[in-house]
């Protein structure tokens, strides 16, 4: 089906330059499957972008965690796009849940973001997501379908668009989603890009599932149909990190 397994690792608000130092060279020097397989993107804090960047394994790139909406100026404590491509990082994270819910980000805010990223020539791993209470009262599928929408009447081209489904409650709980629960939700998100934007980008568009991902449950997540990867928090900055990457095998197995 053409849709390479994606693997990306948020370190969050997280990290001493000893540390950063030790979570690269575990990167570097663990066993993973080839970047045919595999595509990985690590998201160090900003301050720590270059150093990973410059010493990180040639197949494995980096994120930032966020950008501002548009171009640079007088927005003080703000990162732009054009600082990151400038620097040659390749992806940013846009609509994280934490900044959505901690720093007020609404899904126009971050539709705006996405579409300013990618005319900058930024790729974007871009979160959707429901809370616990919205889950409980069923609302889910409009919660993640109103937030890909606010992104969809924004963009054009999805060709550089990670869909990262990670529902709220699962995030830093150590409660994953069950497998159906995952596929469920991002069969539903490639439905919804079928009909919404077009079968093509439905076909293409990775969807990757985030929320207590562990090297645990990451084999049983990955043989799900629709779920094309993860975005990983906590277990990125362990050396179990290696193993959650090598459950893209279980797509090609
Ligand atoms: O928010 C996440 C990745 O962006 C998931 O975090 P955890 O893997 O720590 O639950």
């Amino acid at each position: 089906m053409g849709r390479k397994f994606f693997v990306g690792g948020n370190w969050k608000c997280n990290g001493t330059a000893d540390q950063v130092d030790k979570i690269v060279k575990i990167l570097n020097e663990g066993q993973v499957p080839s970047p045919d397989v595999v595509e990985v993107v690590v998201s160090p804090p900003y301050v720590f972008l270059p150093v990973v960047k410059s010493q990180l394994r040639s197949e494995f790139h980096v994120a930032a965690q966020n950008c501002w909406v548009k171009k640079g100026g007088a927005f003080t404590g703000e990162v732009s796009a054009e600082m990151l491509v400038n620097l040659g990082i390749p992806w940013v994270i846009l609509g994280h849940s934490e900044r959505r819910s901690l720093l007020g980000e609404s899904s126009e805010f971050v539709g705006d973001k996405v579409a300013y990223a990618l005319s900058q020539g930024l790729k974007v791993i871009a979160c959707v997501g429901e809370t616990l209470e919205q889950r409980e009262s069923g609302s889910t599928m409009d919660v993640v379908s109103a937030q890909t929408k606010a992104i969809a009447e924004r963009i054009k081209d999805w060709t550089n668009v990670v869909i990262a489904y990670e529902p709220v409650w699962a995030i830093g709980t150590g409660k994953v989603a069950t497998p159906a629960q995952a596929q469920d939700v991002h069969a539903f998100l490639r439905d919804w890009l079928k009909t919404n934007v077009s079968p093509e980008v439905a076909e293409s568009t990775r969807i990757i599932y985030g929320g207590s991902v562990t090297a645990a449950n990451s084999k049983e997540l990955a043989g799900q149909t629709d779920v094309d990867g993860f975005l990983v928090g906590g277990a990125s900055l362990k050396p179990e990190f290696i193993d959650i990457i090598s459950s893209a095998t279980v797509k090609s197995a």
